[in-house]
């Protein structure tokens, strides 16, 4: 009886998958799109690329691109476009166009939080919380915690030997983080203070970004350990999952620091200070915004989820920016000399604000040119038309179909930017709306970056006075270090090992 059951399967199975295979590859309405055969036929085409390490499916779309043209079919049921004028079409102020129903936006770890949330008028109303706090006048409000993490930074940097080498990667991470948890709360976590910048939880921080990718294919697995493992006393998850343990440690200092707000006295009844956090801004405006139904968990969940995007996005357009200039001599100089100028006096604990440093014609096209290179999130962005199918170069995509674009297929792409794998901030000196317009660093529409006034700021204040109080000279980095793949975040092979020496005012 037994074995005639498992015959049967043996035959049943290839069976059944052939004839998927076939209608996936004639019948389905996704069949006229160009793209690999094995994609069409299963999802683990992209999981060949996405699950070694090494490789990424996202650099192999973007070879996939050259091949097949702008409208690429990348999984059984989704594509990827590379075209500018659909770009548009999807991320517009007030677009229809919502997130998908992907792995990506379903991260246990994430649940709660405003990233993991599809409907659109429920993201609106979350976000929007928050937005007002980000605005470019607001960060300009709470720039001094900002600038408090910064001067720790750079006056740490300092107290190095001359000569040091240093590990930025790690340091700019330490620094991001301690930024983002002080302007949420007016209260680092104190990575900065960790010696060599090589703090265990921005480790485990690292180590959790690497294991998305599994994430992506095998989410129910993913999940059921999530919640498997958060039954286990503490001190057993450090043991056997410390990237767990870190990510659970971070997530209750976040949670922790939302209580401590939600319990004091004043918060429900004082008017919007400059002088608060940004989460006791938030919470004090909460009962106006009639936002009041929020819960302390899915504050705690958003707390955890600026801390995540907060830190190794900026940090690594800072690390990929600092590496292509320690190898570019001419725009170091260039670069140095604007902000000697400047800046006479580097080492004042009055440092020039974001909005004095944006006047700097250099600098600002360094920043451009480091966003554009040196991504701070490199994943596909899934998106979907809820009502009506969508119409893309004589091809139509069903309602319902994951529509994906992503950032570096842009920024890679000649045809948005002339020699478009090289570093050169020149281009952004004489720079037409078209190329601002072809920046697609932080999406635009519903869902963009929450963020991105405090990534400028900090972008600007880091890169000017890191370039101003030393001189930098790579310490054997290689480009093979460099390399990234797509874990969201790009997640380099090696760390940035660069030698600092102070430089006299
Ligand atoms: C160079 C720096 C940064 C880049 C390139 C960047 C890029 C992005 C991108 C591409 C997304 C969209 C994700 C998607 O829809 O799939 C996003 C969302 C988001 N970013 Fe940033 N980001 C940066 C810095 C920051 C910072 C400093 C924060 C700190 C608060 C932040 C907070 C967020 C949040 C909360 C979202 C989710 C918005 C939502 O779900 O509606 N980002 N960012």
């Amino acid at each position: 009886m037994f074995s005639v059951t498992v015959t049967s399967l043996l035959i049943a199975v290839p069976i059944l998958w052939a004839l998927r295979a076939f209608y996936r590859l004639f019948l389905h309405p996704l069949a006229a799109i160009p793209g690999p055969r094995w994609a069409a036929i299963t999802s683990m085409y992209g999981g060949w690329y996405d699950l070694r390490a090494g490789t990424d499916y996202t650099r192999k779309i973007i070879k996939l691109h050259e091949q097949y043209g702008p409208v690429v079919r990348t999984f059984p049921n989704q594509v990827h476009i590379l075209d500018m004028k659909s770009y548009d079409e999807i991320f517009k102020t007030g677009s229809k166009f919502h997130r998908a129903d992907n792995p990506i936006y379903a991260n246990p770890v994430m649940e709660g939080s405003a990233f993991n949330i599809r409907e659109p008028s429920a993201a609106r109303m979350r976000r929007g919380i928050y937005l007002p706090f980000f605005s470019r006048q607001s960060i300009q409000q709470l720039e001094p915690l900002i600038q408090k993490q910064m001067l720790k930074f750079l006056d740490g940097l300092e107290r190095k030997p001359a000569g040091s080498v240093v590990d930025l990667t790690m340091g700019f991470k330490c620094m991001t983080a301690d930024v983002i948890m002080e302007y949420c709360f007016k209260k680092s976590l104190g990575f900065l203070d960790a010696e060599h910048f090589q703090h265990s939880l921005i480790l485990a921080l690292d180590n959790w970004f690497k294991e998305l990718p599994k994430l992506w294919y095998f989410p129910n697995v993913q999940i059921f350990m999530f919640h498997a493992i958060g039954l286990l006393p503490e001190k057993t998850v450090e043991k056997i999952v410390p990237v767990m343990a870190g990510t659970m440690w971070v997530k209750k200092q976040c949670s922790d620091r939302v209580r401590e707000l939600l319990e004091a006295e004043d918060v429900g009844t004082t008017l919007k200070s400059s002088n608060r956090s940004m989460f006791a801004n938030a919470i004090s405006i909460m009962p106006q915004t009639g936002a009041t139904r929020i819960t302390e968990e899915q504050l705690g969940s958003d707390a955890y989820l600026f801390f995540a995007a907060g830190t190794d996005t900026t940090s690594n357009t800072l690390a990929f920016g600092t590496w292509y200039l320690v190898n570019n001599e001419e725009a170091r100089r260039k670069l140095k000399k604007e902000l000697q100028d400047y800046i006479p006096n580097a080492r004042s604990d009055h440092l020039r604000t974001w909005q004095e440093l944006e006047k700097l014609p250099y600098l600002s096209a360094v920043i451009k040119e480091s966003l554009r290179l040196g991504f701070g999130a490199v994943h596909r962005q899934p998106r979907v038309a809820p009502d009506s199918d969508y119409a893309v170069h004589g091809y139509t995509i069903p309602k319902g179909t994951p529509i994906s674009h992503s950032t570096p297929a842009y920024h890679l792409c000649d045809t948005y930017f002339k020699d478009a794998n090289s570093f050169v901030p020149e281009r952004w000196l004489e720079a037409s709306t078209d190329l601002e317009h072809n920046m697609v660093s932080f999406p635009r529409g519903p869902r963009s970056c929450i963020g991105q006034n405090l990534a400028y700021a900090e972008l600007y204040l880091a890169f000017a006075y890191m370039f101003r109080r030393f001189d930098m000279k790579n310490a054997g980095t290689t480009a093979e270090d460099m390399m990234w793949t797509d874990c969201i975040v790009p997640v380099t092979k090696a760390h940035l090992k660069v030698k600092l020496t102070p430089v006299s005012e």
